[in-house]
């Protein structure tokens, strides 16, 4: 199967491989509590032949984004496998937006609502010029609560989100429309 997906591969449109995506992201109801529909970008990433794919299609967007980042800032906790992958790929600063607490030295911070609860994320202080053009990444846009904050964050800090970019937007809950900037994900529900 791995090879099959392989070789074929280079024969598949960006469009195509995203429909594959999409059919194995395993969905979980009532988690983590009752109404909610849980997509699972884990269960793409178990399988190499899909992530290869979903790899694939990550690099040919951001590799077409204009003006081009000088930083990519993931979030907390899934953001990191594909901001960091992204990071490599264009040459540029990973830097962590992370979940109150763990980052070390002086912080800036914001707290937002999740579709389930609140949080607050931090950015340590002065990481990023004043100016420097930013890609953030995440995996899921949802309420849109935890990318404006990110988003404010590095507005805060006076740089520029060039764009927020996810893996998996949920269209009813109209995240994007928080958001003051642009926003571009791969695979919509
Ligand atoms: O658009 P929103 O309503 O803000 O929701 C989206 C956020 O929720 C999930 O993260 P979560 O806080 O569950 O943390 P995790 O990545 O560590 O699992 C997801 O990875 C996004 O970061
Ligand atoms: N429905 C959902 N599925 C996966 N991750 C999420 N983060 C917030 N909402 C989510």
């Amino acid at each position: 199967m791995i090879k099959l997906i392989t070789i074929m591969s280079e024969n598949l449109s960006d469009k195509q491989k995203l429909d594959i995506i999409k059919e194995n992201i395993k969905a979980f109801e009532d988690f983590p509590k009752p109404g909610i529909i849980f997509r699972d970008i884990f269960s793409v990433l178990a399988d190499p032949s899909l992530f290869k794919l979903l790899h694939e299609v990550l690099l040919s967007h951001v590799k077409e984004i204009q003006p081009p980042v000088e930083y990519i800032c993931g979030v907390d906790s899934r953001g990191f496998i594909f901001g960091s992958i992204l990071a490599v790929f264009l040459r540029v600063p990973f830097i962590p937006i992370r979940k109150k607490g763990k980052l070390p030295g002086p912080v800036d911070s914001i707290t937002y609502e999740l579709e389930y609860g609140q949080d607050t994320l931090e950015i340590q202080t002065n990481i990023i010029k004043e100016g420097g053009r930013v890609l953030i990444v995440d995996d899921l846009l949802a309420t849109g609560g935890t990318l404006w904050a990110a988003a404010m964050l590095i507005s805060n800090l006076k740089a520029e989100v060039v764009e927020c970019l996810t893996i998996i937007e949920l269209l009813d809950l109209k995240g994007r429309n928080k958001i003051p900037f642009p926003v571009y994900s791969l695979i919509q529900f």
